[in-house]
């Protein structure tokens, strides 16, 4: 069997699946077959065996891949892969801390708190502790949080020298406390409980050394250092740690991963030999070319090489269009096309650099009949009447909740103003006990909701899943609420009425797929697999997702989309000065393709209600010309690309300009993005984006000490410096 196992392999990816039972780092590009490699030594070891199945863990990077590895195992093995822990990061903390729930101090239902919940949760705390949300502002209250956690960091142990820094750590203290209360935890607390768990209960700890002699974890480069201890922590001293990953593929030091883990585990787990795979599988020669074109504009680089044996295929694709629309259409036209030729929906993907971008690519395609699916981004289980119908279900699983409690005592309508809930956490706050506590004490409409909740959980008390969820929405007010919408919200009300009935065909998926079918579970799978695992999994469509969620996939087709300066690369980037992170996210977008790659770019898109209009990325222009085909007349090659400089040619394109014949900009108007610029009032700052074109025209200026804002060109007198 071993060897039908190993047949097709090359001779250093058999040699990396065959290592002796001794940690090892794979270094290697793209579609090298890193994953391949890592499920078939997986394979390898168990049924050569050296271990069982409950002697490994597997780290993946999403759920979806984590799945398609136990798919993938159960084809090369004849073994039960239910229950293998084989998941991600926060997948497999939550795992163990249900396990063993005593132990980290948490009630078995705790509910896991999304981002979005999180900042809500922050917010409600900063408005108990009387703290000026414009002096500390939630989203960046919510970083810091998330930040430490993700450093390890409790709040007692975060250093301050100032009282701004002091006042932070207060917050973060007191919402841990609110956690706490709430029977709650957010992702990286996840975590952080797991690590703390392991690290302090030695018997916990020996159980699962003693069990897991095998770890093995795809994309190493982008474990943060949190995660790297935990994984630490779970190898001990004698267990194997196998990792792979790619440094030209880390895209998540912005939220604190760390290529420096690579060389930490070379010394950390005495790692003799870096094993390196330099042949890629997956794309054409031009393909491939283009991506290590672009990467060699990196520094810092641990350097590999990254040839094929393949043809070298098509020429990439670029097609510049006028308006974000005139792109979305003609990426349908051009799937629609493919798809006619035989290529599947599902084996094309859209990607994109911000979620915001998939809007107007969703409405394309929904206009043109053709089926797809977002995954992250606008995420089922994060639509707001799925977050409502939710919150009834988490209520009725823990009363404790007040996040859920605050979202729904009041929705659908009942009458509860906003006086009576704020007269409700006083008297919690007075009483130190837990809204629902409060409310059941309130009387009135407060307490006729707690009776609600009350009958809703006992009337549904031993029903399967899926009629927990279909009679809570019948008898909450929820779906009542939708179908009696009326007028111009009526169609949204209908869309929306749908996506609650889908919440009931995703529990009986759920219950249908999963061991562990209780109402605690399936909430756990809705905080964690949000967006991964949306309706009509089994249906041809195509994949629309960001560059992020789209590492590790491949697809026959790819359309890297909205490549403006920046868009791609991000204006955080630009400002920073630093392009190497985003450049990495390029490649590994590029490295999606097989056999087809289009970059396309619009002139002008409506992004946060506001038209941007934009140039080129800067990345196209560090491709190789002869591997790409204009689609469109080389406008921007001639005004952008060939005058060496790119800065002197992105100017603020003319309003009216036309897609072929953009009219020059008038002279007076002549702010290009990046230029220093003088203002009266505001100082100095660096023009950031652009509208329209002479005095009708508008920039945007980051100023260094007033922040952003837009000026109308004909009023504000700039001057530049
Ligand atoms: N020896 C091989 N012969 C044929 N195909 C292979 C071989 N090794 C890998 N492949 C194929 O090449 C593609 C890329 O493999 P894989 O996804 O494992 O690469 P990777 O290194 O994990 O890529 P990424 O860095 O994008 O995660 C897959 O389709 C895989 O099946
Ligand atoms: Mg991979």
């Amino acid at each position: 069997m071993n060897s039908t196992l190993l047949a097709g392999l090359n001779p250093e990816q058999r040699a990396a699946v065959e290592l002796p039972a001794r940690s090892a780092l794979i270094l290697a590009g793209a579609g090298s077959g890193k994953t391949r490699v890592l499920t078939t030594r997986i394979a390898w070891l168990i049924s050569t065996g050296q271990v069982s199945p409950a002697g490994i863990l597997a780290v993946t990077f999403t759920n979806k891949a984590a799945k398609e590895m136990v798919t993938r195992l159960s084809a090369m093995l004849p073994i039960n892969t239910r229950g293998m822990w084989i998941g991600t990061f926060h997948g497999l903390c939550n795992r163990m801390l249900r396990a063993h729930h005593r132990e980290a101090s948490l009630p078995q239902t705790f509910q896991i708190l999304d981002s979005g919940d999180q900042l809500s949760a922050i917010k409600r705390l900063m408005k108990a502790m009387n703290i000026d949300d414009e002096k500390y502002p939630p989203r960046e209250m919510q970083n810091f949080i998330s930040g430490r956690k993700e450093e390890g960091l409790r709040a007692h142990e975060v250093e301050a020298y100032d009282p701004y820094t002091r006042r932070k750590i207060e917050v973060y203290a007191e919402y841990d406390k609110q956690c706490q209360r709430e029977g709650v935890v957010d992702f990286s607390e996840l975590l952080l409980r797991c690590y703390e768990l392991l690290s302090r209960n030695q018997a916990l700890r020996e159980h699962y050394q003693e069990r897991f002699k095998h770890i093995l974890v795809d994309e190493f480069q982008d474990t943060n250092p949190l995660q790297y201890r935990w994984l630490k922590l779970l190898a001990g001293q004698n267990n194997a740690l196998f990792a792979v990953g790619d440094d030209d593929q880390s895209i998540y030091a912005f939220r604190g991963a760390n290529v420096g883990n690579m060389q930490e585990l070379l010394r950390d787990f005495h790692v003799e030999n870096v094993i390196k795979l330099e042949q890629n599988y997956r794309s054409h020669g031009n393909i491939l070319d283009a991506a290590n074109a672009l990467i060699q504009h990196n520094r810092n680089r641990l350097g590999k090489n990254l040839w094929t044996d393949a043809d070298k295929g098509e020429q990439i694709r670029v097609y510049e269009a006028g308006t974000d629309v005139d792109e979305a259409a003609f990426i349908v036209d051009e799937a629609r096309q493919l798809n006619r030729e035989g290529v599947r929906l599902s084996e094309i993907a859209l990607l994109y650099r911000s979620n915001a971008q998939s809007r107007v690519l969703e409405h394309a395609l929904v206009s043109a009949g053709l089926s797809y699916r977002v995954y992250g981004g606008l995420r089922f289980f994060e639509r707001q009447e799925i977050k409502h119908a939710l919150a009834y279900l988490r209520l009725m699983e823990n009363t404790d909740d007040d996040n859920a409690l605050l979202r729904i005592v009041n929705f659908p309508t009942r009458g509860i103003g906003a006086r009576s809930i704020e007269q409700l956490q006083e008297a919690a706050k007075q009483y130190n006990t837990t809204l629902w506590d409060a409310a059941a004490r309130a009387g009135g409409k407060v307490t006729a909701f707690v009776g609600l909740v009350e009958s809703l959980r006992s009337a549904t008390a031993g029903l399967p899943l899926p009629e927990i969820i279909d009679h809570v929405l019948q008898h909450s007010g929820l779906a009542a609420h939708y179908q009696n919408e009326t007028g111009a919200k009526k169609r949204e009300a209908e869309e929306r009425l749908e996506n609650l009935n889908e919440l009931v065909n995703a529990a009986t998926l759920f219950v249908h797929e999963n061991e562990d079918d209780s109402l605690t579970a399936f909430l756990t799978h809705a905080s964690l697999e949000a967006g991964e695992h949306q309706a009509g999994d089994s249906e041809d469509a195509l994949h629309l997702m960001t560059v992020h969620a789209a590492k590790g996939l491949e697809f026959h087709t790819v359309f890297i989309t909205g490549l403006e300066e920046s868009l791609f690369p991000h204006q955080n980037s630009i400002d920073s000065g630093d392009l190497d992170e985003e450049r990495r996210l390029m490649y590994v977008a590029i490295t999606r393709a097989r056999r087809r790659l289009y970059l396309t770019f619009a002139q002008s898109r409506m992004l946060h209600g506001q038209t941007h209009y934009g140039t080129a990325s800067s990345f196209l222009r560090e491709l190789p010309e002869e591997l790409l085909h204009w689609l469109t007349p080389r406008v921007s090659a001639r005004k952008t690309f060939s005058s060496g400089s790119y800065e002197t040619s992105s100017y603020i394109k003319a309003f009216a300009a036309t897609p072929l014949e953009k009219a020059p900009p008038a002279p007076s108007s002549v702010w290009r993005i990046g230029q220093r610029v003088f203002h009266q009032k505001f100082g100095e700052g660096v023009v950031t984006d652009s509208e329209g074109g002479g005095n009708e025209g508008r920039v945007q200026v980051n100023f260094k000490r007033a922040g952003s804002k837009w000026l109308a060109l004909e009023y504000a007198k700039l001057t530049a410096i």
